[in-house]
């Protein structure tokens, strides 16, 4: 195992008073996450906008201070280091953003900004090595030699990410957490920038947290995938697993969003819409974080026990397919069924209720609105 994260929390104060400077409440951005990531492999982190994915990314790394909770990277603990020593240990972690424009200094050449952090790990001493490792870092993400000199202005969005993937592999990390890698980019270019990262992470034995909203984009990268909702993951499988069955209502209300190119199978599939908004991180239900909007809610636990992830009892389903649901066999089963159901099948092409709509959401409340169709 590369990284291995217990309980980590990031509880932002919010701050209320010009004088007293009080602390009024808490974000409660990330709220007790555990997960390991394998030596080589990609681990997919899903979940809609503000679920608290791209501070635990910067967690992980120690961008972001957590509250509490420890990472382990490669045996080493990592709230253990401090100045010099946390410093040396960044190399082995790098990050890739969303906006590569928003993250490279305008006013640097590439060359200047792939330098930049070689310099800080003390990796430009030898001039001739260094330049050769700026030559084989362009030819891995595919830009000439000639771009050493431009400036980020004058390169499209995909080139771009390009050198946002050169500048993070330039200090020869182990990690690299890539925080929407593609999500400001025009679809045309996400596969090319997917496919990208593939290539290097074989070429230079990376290991990946990759942090999406797009189920589509995770899935075709990812080994495993975490689903997150309000600081917390709710799902965790291998990704073949996870689309093929997932267990926790929130996943499946992710899944049902994500329109399928193939008419048929889109009559047919799960169609789920979540009642309300995501409930805010500064005051989160009790118990299950997820029993508001939950369409298989019980009143005997789910708004007073919080929900363990754990394995479960159910045929087929592989032990490494663990979800925080406390009725997540009786909802296999079918024993358990979804509230507001129109209980006998209709004719699809008929203009009445679906039985599998739910039919007490807010109308057109699409929890994952910019979910595109799988294969990017
Ligand atoms: N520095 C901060 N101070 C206070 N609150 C913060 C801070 N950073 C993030 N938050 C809040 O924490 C919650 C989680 O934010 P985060 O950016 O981690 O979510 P996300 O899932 O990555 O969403 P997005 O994809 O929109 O970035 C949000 O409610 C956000 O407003």
């Amino acid at each position: 195992m590369l990284l291995d994260a217990q309980d980590v929390k990031v509880h932002f104060p919010i701050k209320r008073g010009v004088v007293f400077d009080r602390t009024v409440g808490y974000v409660y951005a990330v709220d007790g996450m555990s997960l390991q990531i394998n030596r080589g492999e990609t681990y997919g982190l899903v979940g809609e906008s503000g679920c608290g994915k791209s501070t635990f990314g910067r967690a992980l790394l120690r961008l972001e201070e957590p509250t509490a909770g420890a990472v382990t990277f490669d045996g080493t603990d990592l709230s253990s280091l401090k100045g010099e020593t946390l410093r040396k240990q960044r190399r082995n972690m790098q990050m890739v953003f969303q906006d590569p424009l928003s993250s490279l200094d305008p006013r640097q050449t590439v060359e200047a900004l792939l330098l930049e952090g070689m310099r800080a790990h003390g990796l430009t001493k030898d001039k001739a090595a260094a330049h050769a490792r700026l030559r084989e870092l362009l030819a891995a993400v595919g830009l000439p030699e000639a771009a050493l000199k431009k400036y980020p202005h004058e390169f499209s969005g995909g080139q771009r990410q390009r050198i946002g993937i050169a500048r993070a592999l330039s200090v020869d990390p182990q990690l690299i957490v890539a925080d929407e890698p593609v999500s400001a980019l025009d679809v045309s270019v996400q596969a090319q920038v997917i496919n990208l990262l593939e290539d290097v992470q074989e070429q230079f034995g990376l290991t990946y947290l990759v942090i999406a909203h797009d189920l589509a984009v995770v899935r075709h990268i990812s080994d495993r995938v975490g689903v997150m909702y309000l600081g917390a993951l709710v799902e965790e499988a291998d990704a073949d697993d996870l689309y093929a069955i997932p267990l926790h209502p929130y996943t499946r209300a992710l899944m049902s969003a994500v329109p399928i190119p193939d008419p048929q199978v889109e009559d047919r599939r799960e169609r789920i819409i979540l009642a309300g908004d995501l409930p805010s991180p500064a005051a989160p239900p009790s118990g299950c974080r997820f029993h508001t909007r939950c369409p298989w809610r019980q009143d005997t636990r789910c708004d007073t026990d919080r929900p363990e992830l754990r394995e479960v009892r159910i045929e087929g389903v592989p032990a490494s397919h663990r979800v925080a649901c406390h009725f997540a066999e009786q909802i296999a089963s079918g024993e358990l069924q979804p509230h507001s159901v129109a209980p006998t099948a209709v004719d699809p092409d008929a203009d009445q209720p679906r039985p599998d709509v739910i039919e007490d959401g807010a109308p057109g409340a699409d929890p994952y609105p910019d979910a595109r169709p799988p294969g990017v």
